[in-house]
Protein backbone atom coordinates (compact mmCIF):
# COMPACT_ATOMS: atom_id res chain seq x y z
CA UNK A 1 0.00 0.00 0.00
CA UNK A 2 1.19 3.55 -1.15
CA UNK A 3 1.77 5.41 1.78
CA UNK A 4 1.29 9.55 1.48
CA UNK A 5 0.50 10.16 5.13
CA UNK A 6 1.68 13.53 6.13
CA UNK A 7 2.10 14.71 2.84
CA UNK A 8 1.01 18.08 1.53
CA UNK A 9 -0.26 17.61 -2.31
CA UNK A 10 -1.43 20.24 -4.44
CA UNK A 11 -3.57 19.52 -7.39
CA UNK A 12 -4.51 21.78 -10.41
CA UNK A 13 -6.43 20.97 -13.08
CA UNK A 14 -10.12 19.45 -11.74
CA UNK A 15 -12.90 21.05 -13.93
CA UNK A 16 -15.29 17.74 -13.45
CA UNK A 17 -15.47 14.36 -12.37
CA UNK A 18 -14.36 12.92 -15.81
CA UNK A 19 -10.67 14.76 -15.38
CA UNK A 20 -7.42 13.39 -15.29
CA UNK A 21 -6.57 15.44 -12.12
CA UNK A 22 -10.16 14.40 -10.31
CA UNK A 23 -8.60 10.91 -10.47
CA UNK A 24 -5.20 11.61 -9.40
CA UNK A 25 -7.00 14.11 -6.48
CA UNK A 26 -9.04 10.73 -5.70
CA UNK A 27 -6.02 8.41 -5.24
CA UNK A 28 -4.08 11.00 -3.52
CA UNK A 29 -6.33 11.14 -1.13
CA UNK A 30 -7.01 7.59 -0.61
CA UNK A 31 -3.36 6.84 0.00
CA UNK A 32 -3.70 9.62 2.65
CA UNK A 33 -2.09 13.16 1.63
CA UNK A 34 -3.52 16.18 3.00
CA UNK A 35 -5.36 18.13 -0.11
CA UNK A 36 -5.09 21.32 -1.57
CA UNK A 37 -6.83 21.50 -5.32
CA UNK A 38 -7.29 24.82 -7.19
CA UNK A 39 -9.94 25.43 -10.40
CA UNK A 40 -10.12 28.14 -13.22
CA UNK A 41 -11.99 31.23 -12.11
CA UNK A 42 -14.36 32.87 -14.83
CA UNK A 43 -17.36 35.56 -14.89
CA UNK A 44 -19.69 33.32 -13.52
CA UNK A 45 -17.85 30.95 -10.95
CA UNK A 46 -19.01 27.98 -12.77
CA UNK A 47 -15.63 25.56 -12.42
CA UNK A 48 -15.86 26.84 -9.02
CA UNK A 49 -19.06 25.68 -8.26
CA UNK A 50 -18.58 22.40 -9.50
CA UNK A 51 -15.18 21.90 -8.19
CA UNK A 52 -15.45 22.89 -4.48
CA UNK A 53 -18.98 20.42 -4.32
CA UNK A 54 -16.82 17.51 -6.12
CA UNK A 55 -14.12 17.84 -3.88
CA UNK A 56 -16.29 17.68 -0.95
CA UNK A 57 -15.94 14.53 -0.01
CA UNK A 58 -11.65 14.85 0.32
CA UNK A 59 -11.70 17.62 2.48
CA UNK A 60 -8.99 19.59 0.97
CA UNK A 61 -7.40 22.18 3.34
CA UNK A 62 -7.21 24.56 0.29
CA UNK A 63 -9.26 25.31 -2.63
CA UNK A 64 -8.32 27.92 -4.45
CA UNK A 65 -8.39 29.93 -7.73
CA UNK A 66 -5.53 29.45 -10.22
CA UNK A 67 -4.99 30.67 -14.14
CA UNK A 68 -1.10 30.45 -14.68
CA UNK A 69 -2.00 33.13 -17.12
CA UNK A 70 -2.29 35.38 -13.78
CA UNK A 71 0.71 35.58 -11.75
CA UNK A 72 -0.82 37.41 -9.17
CA UNK A 73 -2.66 34.62 -8.67
CA UNK A 74 -0.36 32.32 -8.51
CA UNK A 75 1.69 33.71 -6.02
CA UNK A 76 -1.56 34.25 -3.74
CA UNK A 77 -1.76 30.21 -3.75
CA UNK A 78 1.85 29.44 -3.12
CA UNK A 79 1.88 32.23 -0.18
CA UNK A 80 -1.44 30.29 1.21
CA UNK A 81 0.52 27.11 1.17
CA UNK A 82 3.65 28.50 3.28
CA UNK A 83 1.11 30.10 5.23
CA UNK A 84 -0.84 27.30 6.29
CA UNK A 85 1.15 24.03 5.32
CA UNK A 86 4.74 25.46 6.06
CA UNK A 87 5.93 22.84 3.23
CA UNK A 88 4.70 21.13 0.25
CA UNK A 89 5.50 17.69 -0.73
CA UNK A 90 3.46 17.23 -3.81
CA UNK A 91 2.84 19.19 -7.00
CA UNK A 92 0.36 18.00 -9.41
CA UNK A 93 0.46 19.49 -12.89
CA UNK A 94 -2.67 18.66 -14.69
CA UNK A 95 -3.74 21.70 -17.24
CA UNK A 96 -3.43 22.00 -20.67
CA UNK A 97 -5.56 24.69 -23.28
CA UNK A 98 -4.96 25.09 -27.12
CA UNK A 99 -8.19 26.82 -28.91
CA UNK A 100 -10.41 24.54 -30.86
CA UNK A 101 -9.54 26.31 -34.08
CA UNK A 102 -5.60 24.80 -33.21
CA UNK A 103 -6.94 21.88 -32.69
CA UNK A 104 -8.07 20.57 -36.25
CA UNK A 105 -7.42 20.82 -39.70
CA UNK A 106 -3.64 22.45 -40.79
CA UNK A 107 -0.79 22.82 -38.32
CA UNK A 108 0.95 25.53 -40.63
CA UNK A 109 -2.32 27.75 -40.42
CA UNK A 110 -2.05 28.01 -36.38
CA UNK A 111 -1.54 31.88 -35.78
CA UNK A 112 1.52 33.39 -33.50
CA UNK A 113 -1.06 34.20 -30.95
CA UNK A 114 -2.70 30.32 -30.38
CA UNK A 115 0.75 28.86 -30.88
CA UNK A 116 1.98 31.10 -28.14
CA UNK A 117 -1.21 30.43 -25.37
CA UNK A 118 -1.04 27.06 -26.15
CA UNK A 119 2.73 26.89 -25.28
CA UNK A 120 2.09 29.45 -22.18
CA UNK A 121 -0.48 27.39 -20.41
CA UNK A 122 0.50 23.72 -21.52
CA UNK A 123 3.99 24.11 -21.15
CA UNK A 124 5.75 27.20 -19.46
CA UNK A 125 3.11 26.39 -16.25
CA UNK A 126 5.08 23.53 -15.16
CA UNK A 127 8.40 25.53 -15.17
CA UNK A 128 5.98 28.48 -13.23
CA UNK A 129 4.71 26.51 -10.80
CA UNK A 130 8.01 24.33 -10.04
CA UNK A 131 9.52 27.46 -9.52
CA UNK A 132 6.79 28.84 -7.03
CA UNK A 133 7.05 25.09 -5.41
CA UNK A 134 10.96 24.90 -5.06
CA UNK A 135 11.34 26.74 -2.39
CA UNK A 136 8.06 25.08 -0.15
CA UNK A 137 9.64 21.82 -0.51
CA UNK A 138 11.85 22.16 1.69
CA UNK A 139 11.60 18.14 2.57
CA UNK A 140 12.23 17.11 -0.81
CA UNK A 141 9.08 16.32 -3.45
CA UNK A 142 7.45 15.16 -6.11
CA UNK A 143 6.34 17.20 -9.09
CA UNK A 144 4.38 15.24 -11.65
CA UNK A 145 2.73 16.14 -14.82
CA UNK A 146 0.55 15.07 -17.98
CA UNK A 147 1.62 14.62 -20.98
CA UNK A 148 0.55 12.69 -24.12
CA UNK A 149 1.83 10.73 -27.32
CA UNK A 150 1.11 13.77 -29.71
CA UNK A 151 4.55 14.80 -27.76
CA UNK A 152 6.82 12.89 -29.37
CA UNK A 153 4.92 11.32 -32.84
CA UNK A 154 2.65 13.09 -35.17
CA UNK A 155 -1.12 12.24 -34.07
CA UNK A 156 -4.05 14.22 -36.27
CA UNK A 157 -5.76 17.28 -34.98
CA UNK A 158 -3.16 16.97 -31.67
CA UNK A 159 -1.12 20.12 -34.00
CA UNK A 160 0.12 23.08 -31.87
CA UNK A 161 -0.28 21.01 -28.19
CA UNK A 162 1.94 18.33 -29.78
CA UNK A 163 4.61 21.04 -29.45
CA UNK A 164 3.26 22.26 -25.91
CA UNK A 165 3.64 18.47 -24.98
CA UNK A 166 7.48 17.96 -26.81
CA UNK A 167 8.43 21.41 -24.84
CA UNK A 168 6.72 19.84 -21.71
CA UNK A 169 8.95 16.98 -21.91
CA UNK A 170 11.83 18.79 -21.95
CA UNK A 171 10.62 21.13 -19.62
CA UNK A 172 10.26 17.57 -17.06
CA UNK A 173 13.95 17.42 -17.78
CA UNK A 174 15.58 20.40 -17.14
CA UNK A 175 13.39 20.31 -14.04
CA UNK A 176 14.51 17.09 -12.90
CA UNK A 177 18.25 17.96 -12.96
CA UNK A 178 18.13 21.14 -11.36
CA UNK A 179 15.90 20.14 -8.76
CA UNK A 180 17.40 16.77 -7.65
CA UNK A 181 19.82 18.00 -5.55
CA UNK A 182 17.06 19.54 -3.48
CA UNK A 183 15.62 15.79 -3.69
CA UNK A 184 12.73 16.84 -5.51
CA UNK A 185 11.82 14.62 -8.38
CA UNK A 186 9.98 15.39 -11.50
CA UNK A 187 8.21 13.21 -13.88
CA UNK A 188 5.66 12.96 -16.56
CA UNK A 189 2.84 10.51 -17.30
CA UNK A 190 1.60 10.28 -20.80
CA UNK A 191 -1.51 9.03 -20.33
CA UNK A 192 -3.35 6.92 -23.38
CA UNK A 193 -6.81 9.22 -24.90
CA UNK A 194 -9.24 9.67 -21.69
CA UNK A 195 -13.15 11.66 -22.50
CA UNK A 196 -12.45 14.52 -20.88
CA UNK A 197 -13.28 18.42 -21.52
CA UNK A 198 -9.81 19.16 -22.86
CA UNK A 199 -9.27 16.08 -25.13
CA UNK A 200 -13.15 16.55 -26.42
CA UNK A 201 -11.59 20.08 -28.23
CA UNK A 202 -9.51 17.50 -30.14
CA UNK A 203 -10.73 17.05 -33.11
CA UNK A 204 -11.55 12.99 -33.61
CA UNK A 205 -11.47 12.31 -30.43
CA UNK A 206 -13.61 9.10 -30.26
CA UNK A 207 -11.65 7.34 -33.47
CA UNK A 208 -8.22 8.07 -31.41
CA UNK A 209 -10.05 5.88 -28.22
CA UNK A 210 -11.27 3.66 -30.73
CA UNK A 211 -8.10 2.92 -32.81
CA UNK A 212 -6.21 2.52 -29.29
CA UNK A 213 -9.04 -0.01 -28.25
CA UNK A 214 -8.08 -2.10 -30.89
CA UNK A 215 -3.97 -2.11 -31.00
CA UNK A 216 -3.46 -1.80 -28.15
CA UNK A 217 -1.82 -4.99 -26.59
CA UNK A 218 -4.51 -4.06 -23.89
CA UNK A 219 -7.58 -3.92 -26.09
CA UNK A 220 -8.92 -1.01 -24.33
CA UNK A 221 -7.90 2.34 -22.97
CA UNK A 222 -6.89 3.45 -19.85
CA UNK A 223 -8.93 4.88 -17.09
CA UNK A 224 -8.54 8.12 -14.85
CA UNK A 225 -7.84 5.66 -11.80
CA UNK A 226 -5.00 4.44 -13.45
CA UNK A 227 -3.30 7.66 -14.19
CA UNK A 228 -4.15 8.23 -10.99
CA UNK A 229 -2.68 5.27 -9.26
CA UNK A 230 0.82 6.00 -11.09
CA UNK A 231 0.76 9.30 -10.02
CA UNK A 232 -0.15 8.02 -6.52
CA UNK A 233 3.08 5.68 -7.14
CA UNK A 234 5.44 8.54 -8.54
CA UNK A 235 4.65 10.95 -5.55
CA UNK A 236 5.34 8.10 -2.95
CA UNK A 237 8.89 6.41 -1.57
CA UNK A 238 8.83 3.40 -3.61
CA UNK A 239 9.44 5.95 -6.58
CA UNK A 240 12.47 6.95 -5.27
CA UNK A 241 15.11 6.31 -7.35
CA UNK A 242 13.09 7.80 -10.59
CA UNK A 243 13.33 11.05 -12.02
CA UNK A 244 13.03 13.08 -15.12
CA UNK A 245 11.11 10.14 -16.82
CA UNK A 246 8.01 10.02 -18.79
CA UNK A 247 5.79 6.74 -17.87
CA UNK A 248 3.27 5.84 -19.99
CA UNK A 249 0.23 4.47 -19.20
CA UNK A 250 -1.61 4.00 -22.02
CA UNK A 251 -2.58 0.25 -22.34
CA UNK A 252 0.95 -0.64 -24.30
CA UNK A 253 -0.43 1.31 -26.93
CA UNK A 254 3.28 3.41 -27.86
CA UNK A 255 4.90 0.26 -27.98
CA UNK A 256 3.06 -0.88 -31.28
CA UNK A 257 4.88 -0.57 -34.86
CA UNK A 258 1.22 -1.88 -36.40
N1 LIG B 1 -7.77 13.38 -21.83
C1 LIG B 1 -6.77 12.86 -22.53
O1 LIG B 1 -6.97 12.06 -23.46
C2 LIG B 1 -5.36 13.19 -22.15
C3 LIG B 1 -4.32 12.35 -22.59
C4 LIG B 1 -3.01 12.66 -22.25
C5 LIG B 1 -2.74 13.81 -21.49
N2 LIG B 1 -3.78 14.61 -21.09
C6 LIG B 1 -3.46 15.81 -20.31
O2 LIG B 1 -4.05 15.71 -19.03
C7 LIG B 1 -4.17 17.03 -18.50
C8 LIG B 1 -5.57 17.21 -17.93
O3 LIG B 1 -6.53 17.24 -19.00
P1 LIG B 1 -7.90 16.45 -18.96
O4 LIG B 1 -7.93 15.60 -20.17
O5 LIG B 1 -8.11 15.83 -17.63
O6 LIG B 1 -8.97 17.60 -19.24
P2 LIG B 1 -9.74 18.62 -18.26
O7 LIG B 1 -10.45 19.55 -19.17
O8 LIG B 1 -10.55 17.90 -17.26
O9 LIG B 1 -8.55 19.35 -17.52
C9 LIG B 1 -7.84 20.44 -18.09
C10 LIG B 1 -7.71 21.46 -16.99
O10 LIG B 1 -6.90 22.55 -17.41
C11 LIG B 1 -7.40 23.68 -16.73
N3 LIG B 1 -6.92 24.91 -17.35
C12 LIG B 1 -7.07 25.32 -18.64
N4 LIG B 1 -6.52 26.55 -18.79
C13 LIG B 1 -5.99 26.89 -17.58
C14 LIG B 1 -5.31 28.03 -17.09
N5 LIG B 1 -5.04 29.10 -17.88
N6 LIG B 1 -4.90 28.05 -15.79
C15 LIG B 1 -5.16 27.01 -14.97
N7 LIG B 1 -5.83 25.90 -15.37
C16 LIG B 1 -6.24 25.85 -16.66
C17 LIG B 1 -8.91 23.52 -16.85
O11 LIG B 1 -9.58 24.32 -15.91
C18 LIG B 1 -9.06 22.03 -16.56
O12 LIG B 1 -9.27 21.83 -15.18
C19 LIG B 1 -3.82 17.98 -19.64
O13 LIG B 1 -2.45 18.37 -19.51
C20 LIG B 1 -3.99 17.11 -20.86
O14 LIG B 1 -3.25 17.56 -21.97
C21 LIG B 1 -5.07 14.32 -21.39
Amino acid sequence: MLDLNGKNALVTGIANERSIAWGIAQQLHSCGANLGVTYLPDDKGRFEKKVRSLVEPLNPSIIMPCNVQDDALVTSLFDTIRDQWGKLDILIHCLAFAGKEELSGDFSTVSREGFTRALDISSYSLVQLSGAAKPLMTSGGSIVTLTYLGGVRVVPNYNVMGIAKAALEMNVRYLAAELGPLGIRVNGISSGPIRTLASSAVGGILDMIHHVEEIAPLKRTVTQTEVGNTAAFLCSDLSSGITGQIIYVDSGYCIMGM
